[in-house]
């Protein structure tokens, strides 16, 4: 990692939070309340695993409130009681989104109007409506950066995997049948990766491919400059899909992205491509996935993501040249403590300093 990037990073996670003693008790479904009784409430929805202690120090300025699990019913009856009448910032996570449901347009109508931010766990926030929230005035937080190391680590396991269509020779060796089917794979060495969103994740799949002896070709939204290019080439999408021995895709889900990969993408592809998708299952028409697999055009596929989680495609299943992950991509001790912490120094700076430190970048718009 450059000294740029570690700095930024460190920069994210530098605190002014500071860890009070830590408590095992598990609180109440609603209100855990501090100390002192601050007149603006803090919600964290779900758990909090590793930054307990951090959470519970902004009892210094808020009163903490908690609904650690539940269902959407529940929460919505808690918010219509005006248990959360005072709450102005929220923590809420991926995880925790199977307890409320999205953040969409019918859950705003009935939060609390006092709200003004939300601080969200997840580098994708595609379970939140962000542009409703825009317009009711909440500014809305991920957690990028955080996730970039430990998700193209997976990326690169899936690829490498893929590549070698490692799943045969893994399940035939517990089976007891050695080699079993095993078929030869192929090196990543001398191919062509290509990247579909060069953000964070993306730049980080691209100096892990580069030490395979991979060259990079990338296409964004628009070129980056040569700093973060770092050598990769910047292509047109088609030229991307045209010239790709292996895609990576590494964009965020949204309206115009979902399905940006379907029948007519795959169509435009080499034969025998290799697919990786880290990033959200509905930018593949998974469909026309299956498809392409069982055609040969797309020789084997790596997955951490899937359109309907935690559904799974029975074409997918099937596959044994797909190598399938069960969205695991963030999930390492520092990885998932890092996240925790910036969702919370984001809601710290929210509520001291009116502004949120990785605000979703459709909102700084
Ligand atoms: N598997 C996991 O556990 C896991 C973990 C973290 C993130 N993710 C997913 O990965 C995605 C990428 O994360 P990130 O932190 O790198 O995001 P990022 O915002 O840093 O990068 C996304 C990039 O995609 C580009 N982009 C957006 N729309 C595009 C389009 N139509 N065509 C080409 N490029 C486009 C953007 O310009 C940006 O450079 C997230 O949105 C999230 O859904 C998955």
């Amino acid at each position: 990692m450059s000294a740029s990037r570690v700095s930024a990073r460190l920069s994210l996670l530098e605190s002014a939070i500071s860890p009070r003693s830590h408590s095992d008790q598990i609180p109440s479904s609603i209100v855990k309340s501090s100390n002192m009784i601050a007149s603006q409430s803090a919600l964290l929805i779900g758990g909090i695993t590793h930054a307990r202690p951090e959470w519970e120090a902004l009892s210094s300025i808020l009163t903490l409130k908690e609904f650690p699990s539940g269902t959407r019913q529940e929460f919505i009856e808690n918010c219509k009681a005006g248990h959360y009448d005072d709450v102005v910032a929220i923590y809420r996570s991926n995880t925790s989104n199977k307890f409320t449901g999205n953040f969409d347009a019918e859950l705003l109508s009935i939060l609390p109007k006092s709200i003004r931010y939300i601080c969200h766990n997840g580098a994708g926030y595609d379970n939140i409506d962000v542009p409703a929230y825009t317009r009711r005035n909440i500014a809305v937080s991920s957690t990028p950066v955080a996730v970039n190391n430990a998700t193209a680590d997976v990326g690169i396991f899936l690829m490498i995997g893929a590549l070698r269509q490692a799943y045969v020779p893994i399940t035939a060796i517990r089976e007891g049948k050695w080699q079993g089917q095993t078929t030869t794979g192929h090196d990543p060495q001398g191919k062509v990766l290509g990247i579909l969103g060069m953000g964070g994740i993306g730049r980080e799949m691209a100096t892990r491919a580069k030490a395979f002896g991979m060259k990079i070709q990338y296409h964004n939204r628009s070129r980056l400059p040569a700093d973060l290019e770092a050598g990769a080439t910047y292509v047109s999408f088609d030229e991307l899909l045209a010239n790709s021995d292996v895609l990576s895709l590494n964009l965020a889900l949204n309206a115009s992205t979902r399905h940006i990969i379907g029948a007519p993408e795959f169509g435009k592809m080499k034969d025998g491509v290799v697919v990786v998708n880290t990033a959200r299952g509905a930018l593949i028409d998974e469909d026309a996935l299956v498809t392409a697999l069982d055609s040969g055009k797309v020789r084997s596929a790596g997955l951490d993501v899937y359109e309907e989680e935690p559904k799974v495609h029975p074409g997918l299943l099937s596959n044994p040249r797909v190598m399938l992950l069960p969205h695991i991509g963030t999930n390492t001790f520092e990885t998932q403590k890092e996240m925790e912490i910036l969702v919370l120094n984001n809601l710290k700076s929210a509520v001291e300093k009116g502004e949120l430190i990785t605000q979703v970048p459709e909102q700084k718009k």
